[in-house]
């Protein structure tokens, strides 16, 4: 007989006549029907093998067993990616990234780097014969890269790496040295035990000449005994330059001395859907959760209600759901630009690189930011059980306030967003995705409240902040400050600039997605609701930036203020029904507040139970520490 499958019946009641296609929306996040299917096919055929389940959780290993077990299913999964059913990046991206990657892989993955920025910088900066002769062996496995930039000193500021390779013109060699202990790498993913070759960012010296910082490609180990090559620690010998601009002994300068920060980019713009994923399963876990639990009392006699029913539970969970699909959306379009600029500059075109730059600093600093923010809000709304280790919530959290820090720290991107910006609308020109900043905002400044009028709002505090700040730095420019002072001084105002720009572009990314989008009615209507929802969520949280730019009024924003209570409660019914489209299994949430079928409470206790304090009623440090203590008599 088959078994019954238990689901919780508040789940049950909340999936019932569900007014939209989920799959519709599966396959919009997905890319389509195809892409689909190819990833269900995937995920069984990694999922479905007993030898990528973990023994024991994770959390109760040792650093070094930790380490051990990722090491073993990270193998075992590039053995099963080399007769994986799906095609290689699809897979890899799949394999690498915070869905399916991090269901088999919940430590993080050794090989992580190899793939995300090893192979990215030998495709973006090899030359052809460094290709030939490197990637096929990197692709086979038969060498692990790590990519190694920042130093125990520097990891930020680019220029101020100490890492040295001086071109020895007698030998035709570069020497590459660590001159202190600051010029130690340091942090590089791998580079501590795993990776056997890396990409090392240096400072390249020839005939007594500082050219800046480049890549070189430097085995570490050997690759029969995995032993650090001799003098490793502080001096690397042999290291090849890769995309050498070396010619004949003479150094040839690059057409733009930032293509060497060219694979920073290419990680910038993946991070962005990292995150999203990683904010996907925070959302789907957190209102799941909260259909299931019922607490305190609503109306009062009745039975406890399902917190999910208060105005403040929906406060919380309904923006950072519309995000999931703000940020997916723009990080889609990102993804687009970067092929397009890379395509050009493959050709040696490269006007598009200053938008590729500002714009993957942009939504990589705000999607890694506002995903942080909406998972700490999504664990806070699961009360206790969310501060569980088990609930996932801790490793979700650790994951994308990492991406607020990586591939250029937050602050640091913010700033290069600004330079762009005030750039573009100094010499009004360029400026592929800030055309706004290009010519006057034309049009009445009178402001509606309807989907286009917010969005001409958003535009209006976008202009208006880089204005703002280049008022700033012309203020202290007339004081005599001298521009690095006038910049530091106007900090402030030019990240405000950055922040309102690249919430333009989500926003801009949203509605147009919804305009242009081959969508049936019922799930427009939701995803409309979901998008008129975020956008009035931003606009009220950052109400100072639209008061000081445009002719917003109190009355506005009190109109806007009931929309958007209006908004949550219209969304309310289909919370569970959203976060069910996006077809997270349970493996990939690892959290039993999240389950589909909503057995948290015996998930919880089978959980607790896995713990080795669990294992016998008194522990042996009874007996060595408390009872001494219990007897004492202090
Ligand atoms: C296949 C993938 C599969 C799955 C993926 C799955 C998961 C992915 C998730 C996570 C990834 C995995 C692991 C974590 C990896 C993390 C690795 C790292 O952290 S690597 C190290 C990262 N480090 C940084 O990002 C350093 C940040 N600092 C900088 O980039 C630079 O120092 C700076 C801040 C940009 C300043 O540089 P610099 O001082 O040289 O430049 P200026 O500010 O003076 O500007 C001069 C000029 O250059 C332009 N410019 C600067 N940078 C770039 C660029 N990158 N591209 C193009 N142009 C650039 C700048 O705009 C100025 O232009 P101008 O105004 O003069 O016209
Ligand atoms: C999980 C993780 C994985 C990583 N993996 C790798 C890797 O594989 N390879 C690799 O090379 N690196 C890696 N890194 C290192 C990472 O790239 C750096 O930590 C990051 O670039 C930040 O640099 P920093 O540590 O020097 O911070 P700092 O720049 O020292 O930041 C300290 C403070 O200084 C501020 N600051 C710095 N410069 C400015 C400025 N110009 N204006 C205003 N404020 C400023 C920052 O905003 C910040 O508040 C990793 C880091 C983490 C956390």
């Amino acid at each position: 007989m088959s078994k019954e499958i238990y689901e919780n019946p508040d789940l049950k009641k909340e999936r019932q006549n569900c007014p939209f296609n989920k799959e519709e929306i599966t396959h919009l996040l997905d890319g389509g029907k195809e892409k689909t299917i190819e990833r269900k096919q995937l995920e069984n055929y990694i999922l479905s093998d007993e030898q990528l389940k973990d023994a024991v959780p994770m959390e109760y290993l040792s650093h070094a067993d930790k380490y051990a077990e990722e090491l073993r299913k990270a193998c075992l999964l590039m053995h099963k990616l080399a007769d994986s059913p799906a095609g290689q990046v699809p897979t890899l991206r799949a394999l690498m990234g915070a869905g399916l990657g991090s269901a088999v892989l919940k430590e993080g993955n050794p090989l992580a780097l190899h793939y995300v920025m090893f192979i990215p910088a030998l495709m973006g900066q090899g030359t052809i014969d460094q290709q030939a002769k490197w990637l096929e062996k990197a692709y086979n496995l038969n060498m692990i890269g790590t990519y190694a930039q920042t130093e125990l000193g520097h990891g930020t500021f680019l220029r101020g790496l100490e890492t040295r390779a001086t071109y020895d013109p007698k030998t035709q060699e570069f020497i590459l040295e660590s001159p202190s202990l600051t010029a130690y790498k340091w942090w590089p993913g791998s580079l501590g035990k795993t990776a056997n070759y890396a990409v090392v960012m240096a400072q390249l010296y020839t005939k007594g000449k500082c050219e800046g910082t480049h890549p070189f490609m430097v085995q570490l180990r050997d690759e029969e005994t995995h032993e650090p090559l001799p003098g490793i620690v502080n001096m690397w010998l042999n290291p090849v330059c890769i995309s050498s601009y070396i010619h004949y002994g003479t150094y040839v300068k690059p057409t733009n001395s930032k293509l060497s920060y060219a694979t920073m980019v290419f990680v910038r713009v993946v991070v962005c859907q990292d995150v999203t994923t990683n904010l996907r399963k925070a959302v789907t876990i957190a209102t799941r959760y909260s259909c299931v639990r019922r607490q305190s009392e609503l109306k009062p006699g009745d039975r406890e209600p399902q917190v999910m029913d208060y105005q403040a539970q929906q406060n919380k969970l309904l923006p950072p759901l519309a995000a999931t699909f703000a940020f997916q959306l723009a990080a889609d379009h990102l993804w687009n630009l970067y092929h397009t600029a890379n395509n050009n500059i493959e050709q040696g075109d490269l006007e598009l690189l200053p938008d590729l730059h500002g714009l993957s600093c942009a939504l990589k600093a705000l999607c890694s930011s506002e995903a942080a923010n909406f998972v700490e809000v999504c664990r806070q709304s699961c009360g206790g059980h969310g501060y569980m280790s088990c609930s996932n919530f801790p490793r979700i959290y650790g994951q994308v306030t990492a991406a607020e820090t990586y591939e250029g720290e937050n602050t640091v991107l913010w700033l290069q967003v600004a330079r762009y910006l005030v750039k573009t609308r100094k010499e009004q020109s360029g400026g592929l995705s800030v055309k706004y900043l290009i010519g006057e905002e034309k049009g009445p400044k009178t402001v509606d409240t309807t989907l286009e009028g917010i969005v001409k709002l958003y535009r209006r505090a976008a202009v208006g902040l880089v204005d703002v700040a280049i008022a700033e730095l012309d203020k202290s420019g007339r004081k005599g400050e001298a521009p690095h002072d006038a910049w530091n001084h106007a900090a402030v105002y030019l990240i405000k600039a950055a922040q309102a720009h690249a919430r333009l572009f989500v926003v801009e990314s949203f509605v147009d997605s919804l305009k242009e989008g081959k969508l049936s009615a019922p799930v427009r209507t939701v995803l409309s609701q979901l998008c008129e929802l975020f956008i009035i969520y931003w606009l009220l949280e950052r109400s100072g930036d639209f008061f000081l730019c445009s002719n917003l009024t109190k009355q506005d924003l009190l109109l806007l203020n009931s929309k958007y209570v209006e908004l949550l409660a219209a969304i309310r019914p289909q919370a569970v029904n959203l976060v069910d489209s996006f077809d997270l299994r349970d493996e990939v949430l690892n959290s039993p507040l999240g389950c589909w079928d909503g057995n948290v409470y015996q998930r919880l206790f089978d959980e607790a139970a896995k713990s080795p304090l669990n294992q016998s009623n008194v522990h042996e440090s009874f007996h060595k520490y408390l009872k001494p203590l219990l007897k004492s008599n202090l």
